[in-house]
This record gives C-alpha cells, sequence and structure tokens, in this order.
C-alpha cells in the first residue's frame, strides 16, 4: 500500500474562534501539516502568545496576508474572516493553484442579487462564485469532492438544512409551513469583541436577535427551495443563549399526510441519511442536547410527531464551532482530498 502524503495547508485569519478551531483539527488530522497562519491585528505575533496552551504543539507566527506568500507555502487554504473579505482573496489564490475553503458567507449563494441585497457588498466575481460549491456533504458531497473551491455554510443554517432536508426533498412537508426556532452559544458571535456577548450581558438571560430579518434566513431558503423543487420562505428566529458553544435548531412543519407516525419519519431519515457518518438519527422519545456534540462533528437528530396539530418538530443540535464551521471544514477537505470524511474529526463529545 503506498502511504498518502500529507497536504500543506494554511489558516487565514488564525486568531479567531473558528482559526483556533481549525488548528485543533488540522494539528491532530494524520494527512495534513500547518504551514501558514495569517491575520491583521495578529500579525507579527507569535500564535501562542494569542493561545499560549498551544506553545507546546505549535510554532508559527501570525503573518500578514500576502497571496503570493500563501500560494508558495500551502496547497489548501482556510479563510476565517469576516464576511467580505474572502472576496478578495479566493480568486488570486484559485489562481495560484490551491484549494480553497471559506467559511465566511462569500461564496455560499448562487444568487448574487440576494447576496449583495442581505450583505450589502459590492462584488465583481459572478463566474467564480456560480463555480463554488456549498460545503454541506450530507448533500453536495460528489460535487464538494470534486470542487476547487467550497463555500460552507453558516451555523444555523447547518442545524436547520440538516433537520429540513428529508422532509422537502421527498415533499413530506408543506414549504410554507416551516418555522425554525434556533439557540446558539455566544462563540457563534466571534472572538472579535461585542457587547451582547459580554458575560454580563449575556449570562442568566435569553433573547432572540434578528428577527425577521436574519441573513441566514436566505441562506436557508437558497436551500430548501432546491430540495423542494420551488420557492420556499422559512420563518427563522435565532435566538443567543448563555452557554459557550452550541446550537438547537427546533424545526416545525406540517405533514402532507397527517397520517405519518414519528416512527414512520425516523425510518425515513435514517435512509437519508444512511451514508453519512455525521448525522445520528435517534429513537422515539430521544431528543438530542447541545452537549451530546460538543467538541465533535455531529448532528443529532430527534424527531417527533404532534398528530392533535398534525405537525412534525424536529431537534437538531450541532457544535456551533465543529459541525457548524471548523469541522464541517475539514470534512469538505476530506472529501476533496478523497479521504473518509470522518478523517481526523473528532466523534466523542467532551461530556459533561
Ligand atoms: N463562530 C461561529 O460559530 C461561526 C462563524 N462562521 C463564520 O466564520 C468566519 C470566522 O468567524 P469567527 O472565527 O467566529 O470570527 P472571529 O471574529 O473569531 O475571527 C475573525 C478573524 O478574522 C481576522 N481578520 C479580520 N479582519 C481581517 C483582515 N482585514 N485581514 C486578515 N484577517 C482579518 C481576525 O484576525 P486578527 O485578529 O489578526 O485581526 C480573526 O482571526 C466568519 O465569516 C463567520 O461569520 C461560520 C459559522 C459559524
Ligand atoms: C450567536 C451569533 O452571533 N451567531 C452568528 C452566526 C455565526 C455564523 O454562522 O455567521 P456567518 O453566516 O456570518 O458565517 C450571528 O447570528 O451572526
Amino acid at each position: 500500500m503506498t502511504q498518502m502524503e500529507a497536504i500543506s495547508v494554511a489558516i487565514v485569519g488564525a486568531s479567531g474562534y473558528g482559526g483556533v478551531q481549525l488548528v485543533r483539527l488540522l494539528l491532530e488530522h494524520p494527512l495534513t501539516t500547518i504551514t501558514y497562519l495569517g491575520g491583521e491585528g495578529s500579525a507579527g505575533r507569535p500564535y501562542s502568545d494569542l493561545y499560549p496552551h498551544l506553545q507546546h504543539c505549535l510554532d508559527l507566527t501570525v503573518e500578514a496576508v500576502d497571496v503570493d506568500v500563501i500560494a508558495s507555502k500551502a496547497q489548501v487554504v482556510f479563510l476565517s474572516l469576516p464576511n467580505g473579505l474572502a472576496l478578495e482573496l479566493a480568486q488570486p489564490l484559485l489562481a495560484k493553484g490551491c484549494k480553497v475553503l471559506d467559511l465566511s458567507a462569500d461564496y455560499r449563494f448562487r444568487d448574487l442579487a440576494t447576496y449583495r441585497q442581505w450583505y450589502g457588498t459590492e462584488r465583481q466575481d459572478d463566474q467564480l462564485a456560480a463555480q463554488a460549491v456549498y460545503g454541506l456533504p450530507e448533500l453536495y458531497r460528489d460535487k464538494i469532492a470534486l470542487a476547487q473551491l467550497v463555500g460552507c455554510p453558516g451555523c444555523y443554517p447547518t442545524a436547520s438544512l440538516l433537520a429540513l432536508s428529508p422532509l422537502l426533498k421527498q415533499g413530506l412537508v408543506l414549504p410554507e409551513t416551516v418555522i425554525i426556532d434556533a439557540k446558539s452559544g455566544t462563540s457563534g458571535g466571534g472572538r472579535q469583541g461585542k457587547i451582547n456577548l459580554l458575560l454580563a450581558e449575556a449570562d442568566a438571560s435569553l433573547a432572540a436577535y434578528g428577527v425577521a430579518r436574519h441573513r441566514h434566513t436566505p441562506e436557508i431558503e437558497q436551500i430548501c427551495s432546491d430540495l423542494a423543487g420551488q420557492t420556499v420562505k422559512v420563518q427563522f428566529t435565532p435566538h443567543l443563549i448563555p452557554m459557550p458553544r452550541g446550537i438547537l435548531a427546533t424545526v416545525y412543519a406540517t405533514l402532507r399526510d397527517p397520517g405519518l407516525v414519528r416512527e414512520d419519519l425516523i425510518t425515513i431519515f435514517q435512509a437519508f441519511y444512511r451514508h453519512s457518518p455525521w448525522v445520528k438519527i435517534l429513537p422515539p422519545g430521544i431528543y438530542p442536547q447541545t452537549k451530546w456534540a460538543c467538541g465533535t462533528n455531529l448532528c443529532y437528530i430527534g424527531i417527533e410527531v404532534d398528530e392533535r396539530t398534525g405537525r412534525v418538530i424536529i431537534m437538531s443540535a450541532i457544535d456551533n464551532l465543529m459541525k457548524g464551521q471548523a469541522g464541517q471544514a475539514v470534512q469538505c477537505l476530506n472529501l476533496m482530498s478523497g479521504w473518509s470524511e470522518t478523517l481526523g474529526l473528532p466523534q466523542l463529545a467532551f461530556y459533561p
């Protein structure tokens, strides 16, 4: 058997929560070597200054972003940057032969009018955006395997879409009845200081935000529409919940056939995800907790039917920094590299 060679990887935005999660995963991955860390405010600083607990395993200094330097050091580049920055970097990196995985929203939309409307960013790269693949392996595994540029999904869309996909793809629910009520830990807001993420603001408190106008709504709707074969509008309400990490999305929709019971739906979901090692469908009466997914790339899905209302209720739990962000990006890298999609990714939660 031939020995597989490790590939060199760059992480741009290494100082952030996505960046440090990628560092954790890619350091422990058997077939990747981190050769470059990039940033802006942190440029010039040893990584161990930013994260002293990593000083024993990574001796790199964060560099100012320079496409030529990145391409000379890495075959694959993870862009873990605020929205609107990958637009400047993806094209030149691809031109120099790198594969690019973008963790921001820049390459998630095929319809750039929608991107411009919701993100307010001008861009001139329509052709490139059309070639990007939406990085949700459970739906687009084959396309991701061939992609040079992957736009990794947002954390709320990942939890929501994994809950909705079997229902919409198989026409089991009325698309106009879909409601998503989701809660996220505060790391979902990134490491850059924001007042609502302070302990004194977020702790022992719970509130919705972005009601009826959160930018993940059109992202969820784009994929739901593809699955349903018709335009789908969803009601999406996110909440900030006082815990560091984790997302629970509770999704409601009216069944077309009110005779379906939860055991039928569990069988349907199990069949839909039979080739998806990171999705776990729970038995009847078991509902997921975010703690089960914490630190892993798993998505746990619980299914219930309310026979009085004819609604299905799907509960989907992920770690926002793992299946919702860095873990999913590494899962995509595995596919793009022809490796098993579980390679190097944790399966066991920190628990408790
Ligand atoms: N947190 C989450 O749960 C999820 C986040 N995402 C998305 O992933 C991306 C990263 O998020 P997250 O890690 O939370 O963000 P953070 O705020 O924690 O980190 C942002 C990073 O971007 C870098 N950066 C900012 N401006 C520049 C610039 N002009 N040039 C170079 N580097 C820059 C910062 O580097 P420096 O400190 O050096 O300035 C920092 O490393 C975002 O697009 C986010 O929306 C997606 C899914 C889930
Ligand atoms: C708790 C919290 O603030 N979460 C973030 C979602 C993070 C994410 O996935 O954002 P992108 O789509 O920009 O990648 C938010 O609601 O803005």
